[in-house]
């Protein structure tokens, strides 16, 4: 089953969100009180996603706020050294700094960040630097969840989805949950469930869906999916880790794609490289199935690296190891 976007566009998708710095352990199997060194990297989940999309061949675009000193300008070099167009990338004159997540990695399967995100620029991007010429130029709009967690970003991202809602741009909406980002959990779930009912396309984790729903404990796809096809999304994607991913249609088709084996270094960067490679699929015409498939080869090669940004995959090395097919068979 293909999914079907507006062809006639110059942009495959614009992203709406942060663009910001990861710090990622050089000494790493310790705590982050050990490590001494750190490699810098561009990140911000939304920024990830444009940059994977573009390596990957995608035409991609960015709206968001920079800080006008050295990070801002290493971000805006990198995105744009990738082929992404940052015209509406708007740099702040209020002073407001880049944000900065450092990386901590114990072990393959217990990493934290620890994010520095108090008055940072990209949550300042204001709804007057939204631009509807801008945005009807694109096929898709990649909406991330964290950049509704405060105004002015808030209303910034509320009005870009009806401006792609007018223009047949499709939503979708990764639910980019950070809980430290929202004041409480019912604040998360009004917003989230408010955007999630407006999108096309909604991708997060079990635990994401749960945050939108605003449950304590584990819900269940099934009851996801019913809520959201009462509403605009046609495409629901839900990730289970290591155990893979559901992809529901509104259509009764449900599609299931599993995990690669790797030598798992660290486990952030998987949800971007996923999204990034499931949606090139996507918008390239592949089926839903193999679209899976792409987000989870990517995903896997990422896992192994030590960046998400810089990490992401060629389609040579997704095709390869879709190829080989060592699935993970676990749940
Ligand atoms: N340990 C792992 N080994 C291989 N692939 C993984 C691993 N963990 C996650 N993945 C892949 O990354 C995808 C997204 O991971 P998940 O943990 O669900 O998202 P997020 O990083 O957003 O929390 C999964 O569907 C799976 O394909
Ligand atoms: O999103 C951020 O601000 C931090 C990311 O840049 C970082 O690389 C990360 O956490 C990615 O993890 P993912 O969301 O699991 O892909």
């Amino acid at each position: 089953m293909n999914y079907k976007f507006n062809e006639n566009r110059e942009f495959d998708i614009i992203a709406i969100g942060r663009a910001c710095i990861d710090l990622n352990a050089v000494e790493y199997n310790r705590p982050m009180e050990e490590t001494m060194t750190f490699s810098k990297y561009v990140g911000g989940s939304p920024a990830n996603i444009a940059i994977g999309s573009s390596k990957l061949g995608l035409k991609a675009g960015f709206i968001g706020k920079l800080a006008d000193d050295q990070h801002g300008r290493f971000i805006e070099q990198y995105m744009s050294g990738v082929g992404i167009d940052t015209s509406n990338m708007v740099v702040d004159k209020e002073g407001h700094k880049t944000g900065l997540a450092f990386t901590e990695i114990k072990s393959p399967e217990e990493c934290s960040i620890l994010m520095y995100r108090q008055d940072v620029a990209d949550l300042y991007l204001d709804q007057s630097e939204v631009n509807e010429e801008y945005i009807k130029k694109s096929k898709v709009l990649l909406v991330s969840g964290t950049a509704l967690s405060k105004s002015p970003s808030r209303e910034a991202v509320l009005k870009s989805i009806s401006l792609a809602k007018k223009n047949d741009v499709k939503v979708i909406f990764e639910l980019d949950y950070r809980p430290y980002s929202w004041n409480n959990a019912e604040e998360t779930a009004v917003y989230y469930s408010l955007v999630a009912e407006q999108s096309d396309v909604v991708i997060g984790t079990r635990e994401e869906f749960d945050a939108l729903e605003n449950r304590t404990t584990e819900g269940n796809n099934e009851d996801t999916i019913n809520y959201l096809f009462k509403h605009s999304p046609d495409l629901v994607v839900i990730k289970h880790g290591v155990e893979g991913s559901y992809a529901y249609a509104k259509s009764g088709e449900v599609f299931r794609g599993l995990a690669y084996k790797t030598k798992v270094l660290k486990t952030f960067g998987a949800g971007d490289s996923y999204a990034s490679a499931f949606l090139f699929a996507l918008i390239s015409g592949k089926d839903i199935e193999t679209a899976l498939k792409y987000g989870s080869a990517s995903a896997s090669i990422v896992v192994s690296k030590h960046s998400s940004s810089d990490a992401m995959p060629s389609v040579e090395e997704i095709e390869g190891l879709i190829e080989k097919n060592e699935t993970i068979s676990v749940g």
